[in-house]
């Protein structure tokens, strides 16, 4: 019987990423440059951060979040689901933000606003800002002004205007750019279920991160593990304490550092703090430098 051969496509598997919506997010462009990786994708979009993490437990293969604004600092929502569930980071991507304030007349009495873009543009809000309304995401910003019939306003990002998606001229006011620095950046992770992390390459360089947990608080639990960070020649390139929620004074420490989780020096290292305290390990993923700023 002569073989049969099934065609390519029949084998192709679409990766399903999750982020967070709706479309024309910043996520959305973080997931939309990871997904560049696979030959099939399909975008799916969540209304609020915890849930787009929870999608992995609800089919998607990956999810892409925010992490870090260079401004504002770490996402908590994102760093927090370290602790909550077992996660692994397997890529980053910086991607450039910038905002504009649309309005739907002359004299808003409130603005719509995603809570960590607040932060990234308090000069003007500061000045100029009715009454802030805090939403999810800023494309949720942009949809709550377009149904609103009230004198409003909403700071969206401004590649919405720039691409076409909505025009200017539907607008009674748009201001562009409000955003407080010019080189404004957030970093994106892409995260899976946790699973046995891949050897590395020799050829690549790898940044990774872990969590400290604490479990046993004792003088000097920090200094210890900065010691054993340095004694092993391990280059730390972020840290942040996380309170436990527990009681005040208890922190998770979420650590990023240079090289990969199966290095000979970053065992060393994770080996002497995990005499003390449990470690999270979140994964070891290709980086350059220049990924962690807008270059
Ligand atoms: O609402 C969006 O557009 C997002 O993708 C979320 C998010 C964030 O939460 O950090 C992403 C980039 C900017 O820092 C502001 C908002």
């Amino acid at each position: 019987m002569p073989a049969t051969y099934l065609s390519r496509e029949k084998f192709a598997v679409t990766t399903k990423i999750a982020t967070l919506g709706p479309a024309g997010t910043f996520s959305e462009l973080a997931a939309r440059d990871f997904a560049k990786r696979y030959s099939s994708s399909d975008i799916v979009f969540f209304p609020t951060l915890r849930r787009t993490i929870d999608a992995l437990e609800q089919g998607a293969d990956i999810v892409v979040v925010p992490i870090e604004n260079i401004v504002e600092g770490i996402v908590s929502p994102v760093v927090d689901s370290f602790v909550r569930k077992p996660l692994q980071i397997i890529a980053e991507v910086a991607i450039p933000v910038r905002f504009s304030v649309v309005m739907n007349h002359s004299q808003p009495q409130r603005l719509f606003a995603q809570f960590v873009a607040q932060g990234q543009c308090s000069e003007w809000l500061t000045q100029h800002a009715p009454d802030i309304v805090t939403t999810a995401s800023n494309t949720e910003a942009l949809a709550l002004l377009l149904a609103n019939n009230e004198p409003a306003a909403a700071l969206i990002p401004e590649h919405l205007l720039d691409s076409g998606n909505i025009a200017s001229q539907s607008f009674a006011k748009v201001v562009h750019d409000v955003t407080d620095f010019a080189h404004n950046v957030t970093r994106f992770v892409a995260l899976q279920a946790a699973q046995p992390l891949a050897l590395p390459n020799h050829a690549s360089v790898y940044k990774s991160a872990v969590v400290i947990v604490d479990d046993a608080d004792h003088p000097g639990l920090l200094l210890e593990h900065l010691q054993a960070f340095a004694v092993h020649q391990v280059n730390l390139l972020s840290l942040v304490s996380r309170p436990t929620g527990q009681k005040f004074g208890q922190y998770h420490f979420f650590i990023e550092f240079e090289g990969h989780l199966q290095h000979s020096r970053v065992q060393a290292a994770l080996s002497a703090i995990k005499l003390r305290n449990q470690v999270i390990e979140l994964g070891s993923y290709t980086y350059s430098s220049s990924s962690s700023s807008c270059s």
